[in-house]
């Protein structure tokens, strides 16, 4: 689901509502579309706030929904919503608490403010599902940051703490208060404000020399140290394409990349370990004890059992 509220008379906060991390699922993609649209037709609208709600702003896609199409379809592509936001002709604020992860970046990079909590976290993590950021992520981080630092956090998938993505350029300011509060107050100042230059996807990657040599390197360092997975390899090359191609055509090679790493067998395999990890904690035995909750009886008397044989 998606929150919307009016705020100050003329902010629409826009806050996504899907515990635990406010994941993209199709009714939080619904949401968010529909609200975007009513902060577009209502006159009294000026700017806009999008936020997590209870802290994380977003976990990224419900990576419940791979793998089922019915899930997917039932709500709107990431793609066609971040256009949406990216199109808005009032400021969009992205305020950034907990962590943006994956879709959840994505979305703050269709936005054309970012605003972060100092201890807030941004990352691009969907290599280790074995994908790539599908949803325009690997067209408008090297437009924001340049293709080294943008290059960097896709093929890694790192998190990056919000201090380093201030410096950056990720984040536009960091706050230790309220982050929605503050974003609403900074989207108040720009109101009415041209907004053409804040588009990610009207931006060209900043220039950077001897592309052909860079992207050769990259690979090759990849490909050592990838022992065989996909997605590494397709996000140099949907990176390489935010450098040479016009946006539109750089999201169209994603899409072709995003869609064949999506249904292959390392995909899947990543996704059932990122689930089976999370329930390897949850594990509990029986009488309902569990690793974190257990403690060791104490040993008063040992034997040893086995059969000592001496050399002679
Ligand atoms: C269609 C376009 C093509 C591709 C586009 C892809 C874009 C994407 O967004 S892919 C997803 C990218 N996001 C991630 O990889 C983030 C994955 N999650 C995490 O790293 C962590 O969960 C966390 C967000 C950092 C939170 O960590 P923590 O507080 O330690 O909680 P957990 O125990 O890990 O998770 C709690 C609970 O939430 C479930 N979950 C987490 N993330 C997602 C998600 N993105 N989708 C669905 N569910 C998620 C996790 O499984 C746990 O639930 P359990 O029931 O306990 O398993």
């Amino acid at each position: 689901m998606a929150q919307y509220r009016i705020v100050s008379g003329s902010v629409a906060v826009i806050s996504i509502q899907n515990p635990p991390v406010n994941a993209l699922s199709a009714a939080v993609r619904n949401g968010l579309l529909l609200s975007v649209r009513t902060a577009s037709s209502d006159p009294l609208v000026r700017s806009v706030v999008i936020s997590g709600h209870n802290g994380p702003f977003c976990g990224g896609a419900d990576i419940k929904e791979f793998g089922n199409v019915s899930h997917l379809e039932s709500g709107p592509h990431l793609v066609e919503i971040f256009e949406s936001v990216e199109a808005l002709a009032k400021p969009v604020v992205a305020a950034i608490e907990g962590f943006a992860l994956g879709g959840g970046l994505e979305l703050a990079l269709a936005c054309h403010y970012r605003f972060g909590h100092s201890e807030a976290r941004v990352g691009l993590p969907e290599v280790s599902l074995g994908l790539l950021p599908g949803a325009g992520g690997s067209q408008r981080l090297p437009r924001l940051l340049g293709v080294r630092a943008a290059l960097d956090m896709i093929v890694t998938g790192r998190h990056v703490a919000a201090g380093e993505a201030l410096n950056l350029g990720l984040l536009d300011r960091v706050t230790d208060g309220n982050t929605v509060d503050a974003a609403v107050r900074f989207a108040q100042s720009v109101e009415g404000k041209p907004l053409d230059d804040r588009r990610l996807g009207n931006r060209p990657c900043p220039p950077l020399e001897n592309i052909d040599a860079f992207f050769e390197d990259a690979l090759n360092r990849v490909r050592g140290r990838a022992r065989g997975a996909a997605a590494p390899l397709a996000c140099v090359q949907a990176v390489r394409g935010a450098a040479t191609l016009p946006f539109l055509q750089g999201m169209a090679l994603e899409k072709r990349l995003v869609e064949t790493l999506m249904t292959s067998g390392q995909a899947q395999a990543s996704r059932y370990c990122f689930f089976t990890e999370r329930g390897a904690a949850r594990w509990t035995t029986p009488t309902g004890a569990r690793w974190d909750t257990c403690r060791a009886r104490p040993i008063s008397t040992a034997a040893v059992i086995g059969i000592y044989a001496s050399c002679i």
